[in-house]
């Protein structure tokens, strides 16, 4: 039997990212060939015409899973009735800016979105932050749906898990999809945690652990995660624009494995700390591993944490509770 469509919404459809997700996504690369879609596309008054060029441009590469397409500026529109939300729409750090100064800018989009998708969107709705700083704006979003199950919120933090894996394959000489288990923890930011301590490699057949593979817990313990952990700073200091392409196709994994499975792989999403088993504080947007199943994820739990991977969890979940505290001062100044 036909599966009945699926609506989905991408905010800052306009924008570099979405260039490259949204065709993923008519394409059916995400939520499978046979699931049809009404795509709903949202952003500014100001990038009206450049909404309807895209319009256009979709159109014509006659994808067969794509039933409809819908440009708005209205954000009511664009959210009534949604089944996946995927929220990008927000501004880029340019060079010179800090993390705050995006925090202060973003805020409120993430308030105003996350109030209208309680009101408007089904309550099964799956909503995906990717636009900066992406934890915390999700848990901004998280806090003024409180209709919505909290489970339903995520944040990307698969760019990062992808970069990881890239980066370990490249060391070990396999091409990434012999590289899985590789986990990135806390913030998508500067202090997450790249740990390839559970990693496996498959080398010639055989598996074997990441750390064997690699065979350099020098590097494993430095410039592995300090070049995954500024691997947006240099996109973003050689493009002068940050990275898009990678971003769409993590967007895209994310999406992919949460919604449709996983299969028993382990996948990094920042999800909501409460009840982990790993001594994170509650009420977090968190990256953890988890496994998914039809839109269910369950965190990967009981994994060996040693005393150098457990002082990076804890300063990546610091740099969070800063942020939460952060954005609710500031959420709580502008509405007074
Ligand atoms: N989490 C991640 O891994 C990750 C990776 C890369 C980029 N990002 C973030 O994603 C966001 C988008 O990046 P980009 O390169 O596509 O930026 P971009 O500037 O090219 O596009 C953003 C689009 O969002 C639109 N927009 C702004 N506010 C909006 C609102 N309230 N509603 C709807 N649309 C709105 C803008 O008009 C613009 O068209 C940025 O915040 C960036 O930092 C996150
Ligand atoms: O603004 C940044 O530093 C990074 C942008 C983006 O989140 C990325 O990881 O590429």
């Amino acid at each position: 039997m036909a599966k009945s469509p699926m609506r989905v919404v991408v905010t800052g459809a306009a924008g570099q990212i979405s260039y490259s997700l949204l065709a993923l996504i008519a394409r059916g690369d995400v939520f499978g060939r046979d699931q049809p879609v009404d795509l709903v596309m949202l952003d500014l008054p100001f990038a009206k015409d450049a909404l309807e060029g895209v319009v256009m441009e979709l159109q014509d590469c006659a994808f067969p899973s794509l039933k409809s397409v819908t440009a708005t500026c209205d954000q009511t529109e664009a959210f009534t009735d949604i089944d996946v939300a995927v929220l990008v729409g927000a501004f880029p750090r340019k060079p010179g800016m800090e993390r705050n100064d995006m925090l202060a800018k973003n805020a409120e989009i993430f308030k105003a979105q996350g109030a209208l998708l309680n009101t408007v969107a089904k309550k099964t709705v799956k909503v995906l932050v990717v636009g900066n700083p992406a934890n915390t704006n999700c848990l901004i979003a998280q806090k003024y749906a409180p209709t919505i199950p909290k489970e339903n919120f995520s944040a990307l933090t698969r760019l990062d898990q992808n970069r990881a894996t890239a980066q370990i394959a490249a060391k070990a000489g396999v091409t990434s999809d012999k590289v899985s288990q590789i986990t990135i923890w806390g913030n998508h930011s500067a202090t997450q945690y790249p740990d390839a301590w559970h990693g496996k490699v498959n080398k010639d057949g055989a598996e074997v652990a990441a750390s064997a593979a690699v065979n350099d817990d020098a590097w494993l313990k430095s410039d592995f995660i300090t070049t995954v952990q500024k691997r947006g700073a240099a996109v973003l200091a050689a493009r002068k624009l940050s990275s898009a392409m990678s971003a769409a196709k993590a967007i895209g994994d994310h999406l992919h494995d949460w919604i449709v499975g996983s299969e028993g792989r382990w996948v990094s999403m920042a999800i909501t700390s409460d009840g982990n088993k790993y001594g994170v504080p509650e009420g977090l947007i968190y990256s953890f591993p988890v496994t998914c199943e039809a839109g269910v994820w369950t965190v990967v739990n009981g994994l060996e944490i040693s005393e150098f991977s457990r002082e990076k969890l804890t300063v990546t979940a610091e740099e969070l509770s800063g942020e939460a505290k952060y954005a609710a001062e500031f959420l709580e100044k502008a509405s007074a």
